[in-house]
């Protein structure tokens, strides 16, 4: 595929369950590169559209194209030559599922080294058990790690394969918070050596950390869509100014100009304003607003 390609096309998407939509008319695009995080409310159709992009759900209307062939086609053909297709394309996307990550009486390394096996160029299981945090594991059957470790099992499955598109859904559930930063700088690295990721997260903040663009998802159609500074119009909102007084309350006003509020706050101050802070509407608070929350 040429270098202009998006990595994800989709155009006027439709699925119901049983006369009911879940997605009800999604266009979207993803670029190669790109991390790209959709969020919203449960229910909203988030992992319908991911399932049908992974060739794991039909479509009942619309065009869906990944890594340049119909995820549908891909999957549900007959004949060899489709069959082959089929295994090249799969063999090109990276897939990590809410919660697998258990696998008998296997090892970590066992099952890293298995799936391994089905690609034409994995990555060296080792390193990949490193990049997850998972070295001191390696020996360890699968059923006896923890709810995180096997979250990082799962992600170490995703990318063995050395996928150049990998779909992660809700990945740092269960993560403490020093396991979700390790997990954000693996995707930043990821990133730079040339994945396309798409998120589906529930947290906000991963969201802002990682993704260059979000979807905001509910009832099955698209509300917007935008880096995540300027979602909702976010960089344009008004500040929030606040700061000490020299009798000891908290003062705080609203202002589209707080770099000026800061310098009078400074001069008035003669120096370092106490407490001082200033914040705009966090991508949680513009979510919610758009979800009508
Ligand atoms: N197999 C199915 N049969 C019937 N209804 C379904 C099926 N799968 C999903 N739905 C319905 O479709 C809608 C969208 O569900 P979906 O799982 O895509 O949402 P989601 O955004 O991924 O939610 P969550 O954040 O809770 O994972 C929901 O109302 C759900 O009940």
């Amino acid at each position: 595929m040429g270098d202009g390609e998006p990595a994800i096309s989709v155009r006027d998407l439709r699925k119901a369950y049983g006369g009911t939509p879940a997605v009800d008319g999604i266009d979207l695009t993803v670029a190669r590169g790109e991390v790209f995080a959709l969020l919203g409310p449960n229910g909203a159709g988030k992992t319908t559209i991911v399932e049908i992009l992974e060739g794991f759900r039909r479509r009942d209307a619309g065009e869906v194209t990944v890594l340049g062939v119909d995820p549908a086609v891909a999957n549900g053909g007959r004949g060899a030559a489709v069959g082959a297709q089929a295994r090249r394309w799969r063999q090109r996307v990276g897939i990590v599922l809410q919660g697998t990550g258990e696998f008998d009486d296997l090892t970590v390394g066992e099952v890293v080294g298995h799936f391994a096996r089905y690609y034409p160029h994995p990555d060296d299981p080792a390193q990949v058990i490193a990049r997850v945090g998972l070295t001191e594991k390696v020996a360890a059957r699968t059923h006896t790690l923890s709810g995180g470790q096997k979250r990082r099992l799962d992600v170490a499955l995703g990318i063995i394969g050395r996928p150049e598109l990998l779909f992660l859904d809700e990945p740092t559930t269960g993560f403490d918070p020093e396991a979700r930063r390790e997990f954000w700088a693996l995707i930043r690295d990821l990133q730079a050596g040339g994945t396309t990721i798409v998120l589906t997260t529930h947290y906000l903040d991963e969201a802002e950390a990682l993704a260059d663009r979000v979807a905001v998802i509910a009832r099955g159609r698209l509300i917007a869509v935008d880096s995540p500074h300027r979602l909702g119009d976010r960089d344009s909102a008004l500040a929030t100014v606040s700061w000490r007084t020299p009798e000891g309350s908290w003062e705080r006003t609203q202002s589209a100009t707080p770099t000026a509020v800061v310098a009078d706050l400074a001069a008035r101050f003669s120096g370092e304003v106490p407490g001082l802070t200033v914040t705009r509407p966090t991508l949680e608070d513009v979510y919610l607003r758009m979800i009508g929350a």
